[in-house]
């Protein structure tokens, strides 16, 4: 309606950003691969399409697992997060690996923000191990490993969502 103010994004809500560099990605995708060794081995890996994609390649081979799966949700159209929709489930053949319930599979994404897609994953596979390189304080309860906390105001900015551009000085107002 005319006068009333937009609807603001996630994102813009969040308030605070922790923009993520390749290399630095690269690094915490190492990182969690150290923590998860202690923890498997895996027969699998299940990656939460797309954000979940990028770790999973890095975990997969630094941990040296060739059986790699998605499980495709969408819920953030740009940066609004609206309902879940499972795009494609995961495979029989990864369920059976996982003897049905997930025993032994590694489900790999980028961060849990809400909450709400690591937990539908949880529901799919109750006995799998959930790993995120980042996680905010209301999805963590549901992460088993992850690397770096942020707080629930801050907007993670991944290398694959961004480019190099310019930034004004500070003192010309820039954030
Ligand atoms: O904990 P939540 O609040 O559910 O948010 C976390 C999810 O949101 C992002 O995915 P998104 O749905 O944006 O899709 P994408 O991975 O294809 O970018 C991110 O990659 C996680 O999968
Ligand atoms: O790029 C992203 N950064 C985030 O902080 C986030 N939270 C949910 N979905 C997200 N996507
Ligand atoms: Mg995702």
């Amino acid at each position: 309606m005319a006068g009333e103010a937009p609807e603001l994004s996630a994102q813009e809500r969040a308030g605070k950003a922790f923009p993520v560099s390749w290399d630095q990605f690269h690094r915490d995708c190492r990182a969690l691969t150290w923590r998860l060794n202690e923890v498997g081995p895996f027969h699998a890996v299940i990656a939460i399409t797309r954000g979940g994609l990028v770790p999973a390649a890095i975990v997969a081979r630094e941990l040296g697992v060739r059986v790699i799966d998605t499980v495709c949700i969408a819920s953030y159209d740009h940066n609004k997060q609206g309902d879940l929709q499972v795009l494609k489930g995961i495979s029989e053949a990864a369920m059976k690996l996982g003897g049905g319930t997930g025993k032994g599979l590694l489900i790999v994404d980028d961060l849990v923000d809400t909450g709400k897609t690591g937990k539908l994953v949880r529901e799919m596979l109750p006995d799998a191990h959930f790993a995120t390189v980042y996680a905010k304080p209301m999805g963590r309860p549901l992460v088993d490993t992850f690397i770096t906390e942020v707080s629930q105001d801050t907007w993670i900015f991944f290398p694959w969502d961004t480019a190099l551009s310019y930034h004004p000085p500070l003192r010309d107002g820039a954030a």
